[in-house]
């Protein structure tokens, strides 16, 4: 079984509005509202291909009930446990550039991180969980650490996308699977990271550490997957950038799947990558046409 865990799950509220004007009243040409957070559409992306996933963590208030009802429709179990504040609103605002205000969480209590801890207490030897996003402030910084930790135990696969002092933190756990992009990786390696040589050395000593899968991506550039076995590289295919959030979360989702059906790594990968970019590529989430015509524009080459 297949579980992901959204401890910040959002309301993506996207605006398109031809250019932002900072310090002045701006009105959006288009919106659309959109249950988010990163496990949730590892879990949407995943049904989209006909994996089947458990949608896992917290939400409250009316907009934890449009998360619930959007989840539900889609066709995605979940357990998500109810907390007392509202879900935040995540702003996406598409002008120009993409800028993004993800909102501040609202709080988790101990009695909701321990209901949390039941669940995962009833998972089973040779599952996955996907613990991904950022962790509410009220929680702490190395609660994924603590998590994988204790689901390695339990001979449950954790695969992590986060950032900052939680992804810091859980390497120490040796998760099987993280997917830092560029900056990421330069900020918790204090180094500069611009091309894929660059992320190299630092993407191998994290293997050395004992994270199974690392895989670096760099937007448009490709990425990297260093791994025991050995070190690739993949291009991105070309085309039109239309959205990128959600792109990284597509590229789990992908590599997710292909790894579940018993692809080899380079296929995962290479899946994994046309996942991401069919997402770039797409207003929403990518189709699985789509992400099988731009796979045979990927080559994966060994380093
Ligand atoms: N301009 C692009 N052209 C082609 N593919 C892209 C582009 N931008 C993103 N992608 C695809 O999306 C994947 C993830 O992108 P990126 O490196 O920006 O990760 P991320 O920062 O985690 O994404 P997110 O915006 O979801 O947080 C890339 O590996 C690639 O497959
Ligand atoms: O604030 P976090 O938890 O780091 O990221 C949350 C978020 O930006 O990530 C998803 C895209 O990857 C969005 O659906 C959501 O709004």
């Amino acid at each position: 079984m297949i579980y992901t865990v959204t401890l910040n799950p959002a309301m993506d509220y996207y605006v398109s509005l031809p250019t932002l004007h900072v310090g002045h009243v701006n009105r959006s040409t288009n919106d659309r509202k959109v249950a988010g957070g990163k496990g949730i559409n590892v879990s949407k992306v995943l049904k989209r291909y006909g994996t089947h996933s458990t949608a896992l963590g917290f939400i409250g208030g009316f907009t934890g009930d449009f998360i619930h009802e959007a989840v539900m429709q889609d066709d995605i179990d979940s357990n998500f446990i109810r907390i007392k504040g509202d879900t935040r609103i995540n702003v996406k605002i598409k002008a120009e550039e993409e800028s993004e205000i993800n909102g501040f969480s609202p709080e988790i209590t101990i009695s909701d991180k321990a209901t949390l801890e039941e669940q995962f207490k009833q998972l089973n030897k040779g599952d996955i969980v996907v613990l991904a996003g950022s962790i509410p402030p009220s929680l702490q910084a190395n609660l994924y650490a603590e998590w994988t930790e204790q689901l390695n135990g339990q001979g449950v696969h954790v695969f992590v996308d986060t950032s900052g002092e939680a992804l810091k933190q859980v390497i120490k756990a040796k998760p099987a699977f993280i997917k830092p992009n560029q900056h990421e990786l330069a900020e918790l390696t204090q180094s500069v990271i611009t091309t894929k040589e660059d992320a190299i050395p630092h993407a191998k000593a994290l293997v050395e550490q004992g994270v199974d899968y690392v895989l670096v991506s760099f937007a448009g550039d490709g990425a990297l997957l260093a791994t025991r076995d050995g070190i690739y590289s993949a291009n991105a295919p070309k085309g039109e950038l239309i959205n990128s959030v959600g792109a990284g979360d597509a590229t789990v989702a992908g590599f997710i799947h292909a790894h579940h059906e018993g692809a080899s790594v380079e296929d995962a990968f290479r899946f994994g990558m046309a996942s991401g970019s069919a997402t770039a590529f797409s207003l929403g989430f990518g189709e699985l046409a789509e992400v099988k015509r731009l796979e045979k524009e990927i080559e994966v080459s060994t380093i």
